[in-house]
């Protein structure tokens, strides 16, 4: 059984659409680019996939679990322990130190570890500056925290809206590695939502999105 299931998923908003028959599955340790020029619905399609959006038909089956069909409650419950996010904007909350940022989604769980905080911060190799500020980073520190805070609880699925956007190419490498080395010996799998060529030759496979649907692009 594939980890995410999409089945003709289609959206509008009013009268524009915006895709009308999306189909992708995504199976367990893949890492899969999703290219489209700007505006074709890239970051919509993930929020529908998260259930932060609606969606008009179709379906979006995320380890066997119909998110259309569950109440607003069981989305949340669902997105906490299935789901982690790596925004391009970062998203690390300001006020609480790198290795608290790590923690929440474990806290939300309620489920602190400790131990697996730790092990995340060696793993993007910011061990020693767990106790620091986030205005303390740079940009490609702040997306390794992000990337951390994304895989901390051990998701099913990981949502990566253009996580590396923001950084330099060779931090951009480091990111991409780091996402796929971490998502794979997770099981998990990894839906990387990007404009790069060479974020795109980081993944298994690509798709691209269209107004009709998403095709392989390679
Ligand atoms: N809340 C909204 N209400 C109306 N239209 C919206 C809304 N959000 C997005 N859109 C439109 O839906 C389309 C898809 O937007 P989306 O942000 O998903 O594209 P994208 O492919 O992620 O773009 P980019 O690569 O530029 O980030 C765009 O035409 C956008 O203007």
């Amino acid at each position: 059984m594939p980890l995410l299931d999409v089945k003709g998923l289609a959206k509008h908003y009013g009268a524009s659409p915006v895709f009308e028959s999306v189909d992708l599955q995504l199976q367990p340790g893949e890492l899969v680019a999703l290219l489209g020029e700007s505006g074709v619905g890239k970051s919509t399609l993930l929020n529908c996939i998260a259930g932060l959006d609606s969606f008009d038909a179709g379906q979006v089956l995320l380890d066997g679990h119909d998110i259309g069909r569950i109440s607003e409650q069981a989305q949340a419950l669902l997105r906490r322990s299935h789901l982690g996010f790596v925004f391009q904007a970062f998203h690390v909350l300001p006020h609480l130190s790198v290795a608290d940022n790590i923690a929440l989604p474990l806290l939300l769980l309620k489920k602190p570890d400790p131990e697996r905080v730790e092990q995340m911060l060696d793993a993007v190799g910011l061990s020693a500056l767990g106790a620091r500020m986030p205005r303390q980073l740079s940009g490609g520190q702040l997306q390794r925290v992000a990337i951390a805070r994304a895989l901390v609880h051990r998701p099913r699925l990981v949502l990566a809206d253009e996580p590396t956007g923001n950084l330099d190419p060779d931090t951009a490498e480091q990111v991409l590695d780091l996402l796929r080395a971490q998502t794979q010996q997770e099981g998990a799998a990894c839906l990387l939502v990007t404009h790069s060529q060479r974020a795109a030759e980081r993944a298994q496979r690509v798709l691209r999105l269209h107004a009709h649907g998403v095709t392989e692009a390679q």
